[in-house]
């Protein structure tokens, strides 16, 4: 059994407390519940108690000896950053297609010439198991450098069984292996194989009838996922894509509106998704439906930025009610980073969400997007002991001051991974 750890007289302490049960929306998302000289105690894995410095140091009194004692003062405390939308597991590299967009060329263009998603299918394909663990294990510890504690994957560069499951199965090795959570997601629905190109609802017949349902049966994933997009998928053959996830007990979620507007959002709302993502050109009655049926927005400003494209109106969809997460979306060709902090400025910058906001986006809204809310997000009694300091002394300054990871330390399960913005050498990263 660990140490209990007491973390003390953080500056800002921010529990988004009472968030749990469904995220929050319009000024809720505003309501950080901070508590200045905050302390939290973290015991077994488990957050156990949160309020005032003094209030704890009484309530532990007789215990301050055999605790871990964490001095956070001058530092803001915060849930574990959790990141819900990522293609974690890929093989190769896509840099000179950023030099060819450079000079021109659209992401659909070079799609479409066989580079994108098929050159990194291609590289994916090539890739051993071992190969796809080690570097997909280091861009973990480079999410949790980031205050990351938590990460979806999604498979997609595969669209054949085999590489498909390759992707999945890795994603489950770094679960149990890596520190950090990883949730896993079926997108075997990311392109359209080139040997179907001539008769994509082929390939749809096979994700329905023969993918779907062995995902479903082995145990590989929780989530299923489309990209909804012209010349991808269309609306029609989504529907069919996720209705059938939803017999095998997958829950929908969705590429939406990423390139064109395709009432991505609408579709999102009607098969009942737990997300829609990118957004970038959702209409304004698709983010109301989405609003009504609660589906979470999950924002992604680094894949804007990264392909020179114009962001979501995350600060409409707030104003309309749509819970709104953020997300670095990390791929390896439309958004190849894993510093969620950088993607919170973003959410400030072009999506004239505030700092506030963009908090909440990153923590409980994002549990919330891929169905964690009761066990992560937010930093409340019961819940995993998931905790990030960081280098600032309140929430606006995480966002304003830029492009500096502030991470210092980060408590995941209850274990210290990060200590003075290094990872714990002798860390064994098993999970019990
Ligand atoms: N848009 C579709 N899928 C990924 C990009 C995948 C890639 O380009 O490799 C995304 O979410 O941005
Ligand atoms: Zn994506």
């Amino acid at each position: 059994m660990s140490k209990s750890i007491f973390i003390r007289n953080a500056s800002q302490l921010v529990t988004l407390q009472g968030s749990s049960n469904a995220p929050l929306v319009k000024e809720a998302m505003s309501e950080l519940g901070i508590i200045e000289n905050g302390s939290i105690w973290l015991e077994d894995g488990v957050i156990q108690a949160v309020g005032l410095d003094e209030e704890l140091a009484l309530m532990y009194k007789d215990r301050l000896g055999d605790a871990e004692i964490i001095d956070a003062s001058g530092k803001l405390v915060t849930p574990g950053l959790v990141d819900p939308h990522t293609h974690l597991v890929f093989g190769g590299s896509r840099e000179q297609e950023f030099n060819m967009r450079l000079q021109g060329a659209t992401y659909m263009e070079i799609m479409n010439t066989g580079g994108g998603i098929h050159s990194t299918t291609r590289q994916t394909k090539a890739a051993t198991h071992e190969e796809l663990f080690q570097e997909s294990y280091e861009r973990l510890n480079q999410f949790l450098l980031h205050g990351v504690t938590t990460v979806e994957a999604k498979s997609g560069y595969g669209m054949d069984w085999d590489t498909e499951v390759k992707q999945l199965e890795v994603a489950r090795q770094l679960n149990e292996k890596h520190v950090v959570d990883v949730v896993r997601t079926f997108m075997g629905a990311h392109a359209v194989p080139k040997e179907y190109k001539e008769n994509p609802d082929e390939f749809v017949r096979v994700l329905i009838e023969e993918m779907i349902p062995k995902v479903a049966e082995m145990g590989l994933a929780e989530f299923n996922d489309v990209f909804c997009e012209k010349g991808v998928f269309t609306p029609e053959q989504s529907r069919q894509i996720l209705e059938a996830g939803k017999r095998y007990g997958l829950t929908p979620k969705i590429h939406a509106d990423e390139i064109e507007p395709y009432e991505g959002a609408e579709l999102a709302a009607e098969v009942g998704a737990i997300s829609a993502d990118h957004l970038l050109k959702a209409s304004e009655k698709g983010m109301k439906a989405m609003a009504e049926k609660g589906v979470v927005g999950v924002l992604l400003p680094g894949t804007a930025y990264f392909l020179m494209a114009e962001s979501a109106n995350g600060r409409k969809m707030i104003d309309l009610g749509v819970p709104v997460a953020l997300s670095t979306d990390c791929n390896p060709g439309s958004s190849p980073t894993v510093s969620l902090p950088f993607i919170m400025n973003l959410g400030c910058l072009k999506m004239r969400m505030t700092p506030a906001e963009v908090i909440t986006a990153a923590t409980i809204n994002a549990a919330h997007a891929i169905n964690r809310g009761r066990e992560i997000g937010s930093l409340e009694v019961g819940k995993k002991a998931d905790v990030t300091i960081f280098k600032v002394e309140n929430y606006m300054k995480l966002q304003y001051s830029y492009g500096v990871n502030h991470t210092h330390t980060v408590v995941k399960n209850g274990q210290v991974v990060v200590r003075g913005g290094h990872l714990v050498e002798e860390l064994s990263f098993s999970k019990n």
